[in-house]
């Protein structure tokens, strides 16, 4: 980091943003393969949280990777930098108030526990959405696997690149054998207790 960059203050505090909100801030974050089913419970525990009044925003891999990202690869460097970004991103999010909801692979520990160090332990949540490899090819929702298995799309996850089961998530949920309402209630439950004001915590 460049020491002639120093950091400025505002004068409207998170604090004071959660307090109007009247909610908490923090960064929910779904990690698996692709097609476990991350886009889906992100998009549904939005409305579900947008419909309770609260203010959300929804990040996603394939939206971020148009835009912001599309510079990055899907080599470990270019991964890396993918979330470092969109945890530098989150962050913007959580101090404007926001609950911020994070669709990503992410595939390796050591990655998400750069997310959680950049956004703070306090702000994040750790949702593991849990399918199997033939669960997700079997979905091919976007019929990348099949493009994967012919070889033309190189280090994808599952098949040609590596996933890391998270080692301690705050939440796992099992697509393949819950339901999506299922799943967005164990969700649900464990992410209200942390979306109470600051001053009730
Ligand atoms: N090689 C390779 N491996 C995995 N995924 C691939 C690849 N190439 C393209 N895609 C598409 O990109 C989406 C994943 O991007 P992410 O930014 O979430 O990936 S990562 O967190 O940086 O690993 C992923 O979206 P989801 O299916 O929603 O997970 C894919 O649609
Ligand atoms: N229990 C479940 N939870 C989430 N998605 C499910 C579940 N059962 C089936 N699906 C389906 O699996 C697919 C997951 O796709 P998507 O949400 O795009 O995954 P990802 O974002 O992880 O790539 C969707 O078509 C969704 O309807």
């Amino acid at each position: 980091m460049n020491k002639n960059v120093i950091q400025q203050n505002y004068n409207i505090t998170v604090n004071e943003r959660r307090q109007q909100n009247k909610h908490n801030s923090l960064l929910i974050w779904f990690t698996g393969l692709s097609g476990s089913g991350k886009s889906t419970l992100a998009n549904q525990v939005e409305v579900a949280l947008h419909e309770h009044g609260l203010r959300t925003y929804v990040l996603d891999g394939d939206n971020i990777r148009r835009g912001l990202n599309t510079d990055l690869d899907f080599t470990p460097e270019g991964r890396k930098e993918n979330l470092r970004r969109i945890a530098e991103t989150a962050k913007l999010f959580i101090d404007a108030g926001v609950v911020t909801l994070a669709a990503f692979i992410s595939p390796l520990q050591k990655d998400r526990e750069n997310i959680k160090q950049i956004v703070g332990e306090d702000n994040f949540i750790e949702i593991y959405v849990k399918a199997s490899v033939e669960a997700c090819e079997k979905r091919d929702v976007k019929g990348l696997y099949q493009k994967a298995r012919d070889g033309e799309i190189k280090n994808f996850t599952g098949i040609s690149a590596p996933y890391e089961e998270p080692k301690n998530p705050d939440v796992v949920v099992n697509s393949e054998k819950q339901t999506i309402a299922e799943s967005i209630q164990i969700i649900m439950d464990q992410i209200k207790t942390k979306l109470e004001l600051p001053s009730h915590e």
